[in-house]
């Protein structure tokens, strides 16, 4: 997979596309990353890539030239994703990630102004996408979430120790707890059913507080949930526990 980022911060993405997880897969050629400065394809001598907005009010616009001619100098044979990171965007989810994981060639446009040009969202773009309803400073960050997830998707990419489809939110449960060695540690112990070696009873544990804290904290996550026969007698038994 070919990753194209447009950007006014490259340096931003240095460290966390060659750290952990995303530097490996591009060691191992899962992806290949390609930032690039769009200010390089200002026409102007000052590299002006943005401007006030026509009609008046505050704030600055992206102009349509630079993004235009930067993604168009990604001459490819097939037409690759355009996506513009911003907060008019779709919400991001585990759903989008697993469509975008299967592209040959995504292309990121971050931006860091009051907006963009409409014309880069008509006839540049094929999705605009928000990582959620709070205001960042740029896109960069999550442009980064978004490759982030969409790279880990990879085949390969997380080793043998992880599977991506076990995940908790592809799963729809929130995770169970986990704990490790010390069995005791200032007093608090580890759960004995999960020293008893009895798999069967683990995996039930484990479901039970899935089902436990997903209906604390996520009750929105349990009401999508398609819920098996054991996943009712166990919240059965949690809301037993609750009333004692
Ligand atoms: O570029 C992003 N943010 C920078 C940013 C913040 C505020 C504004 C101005 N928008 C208000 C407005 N429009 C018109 C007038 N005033 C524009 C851009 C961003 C990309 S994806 C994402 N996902 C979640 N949150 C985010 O901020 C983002």
């Amino acid at each position: 997979m070919r990753i194209d980022i447009f950007t006014l911060f490259p340096e931003m993405f240095a460290g966390v596309l060659s750290s952990s997880i995303l530097g490996k897969a591009r060691e191992k050629e899962l992806v290949d990353f390609h930032v690039t400065n769009f200010r390089d394809f200002s026409e102007s001598k000052h590299g002006t890539v943005d401007d006030t907005p026509y009609g008046g009010g505050g704030g600055m616009v992206l102009k349509p030239e630079p993004l235009f001619r930067a993604v168009e100098a990604l001459a490819g044979e097939k037409k690759p994703r355009v996506i513009l990171m911003c907060p008019q965007g779709v919400p991001y989810n585990q759903k989008l990630a697993e469509e975008l994981a299967q592209e040959e060639h995504l292309v990121f446009i971050c931006g860091h102004y009051e907006g963009y040009d409409e014309r880069i969202r008509e006839h540049l773009v094929t999705d605009e996408i928000s990582i959620g309803d709070y205001v960042l400073t740029g896109g960069e960050l999550a442009a980064m979430v978004v490759i982030d997830s969409v790279v880990r998707l990879q085949p390969g990419a997380l080793g043998n120790q992880t599977s991506a489809v076990e995940d908790s939110f592809s799963t729809g449960l929130l995770e169970y707890p986990h704990y490790t060695r010390p069995a005791e540690f200032r007093g608090w112990r580890v759960p004995d059913i999960l020293l008893s070696g009895h798999h069967a009873n683990i995996e039930r544990w484990r479901l039970k507080e899935s089902l436990r804290r997903t209906k604390a904290r996520r009750p929105d996550l349990l009401a999508k949930l398609e819920l098996t026969d054991e996943m009712k007698k166990l919240l059965a038994e949690l809301e037993q526990e609750q009333n004692m």
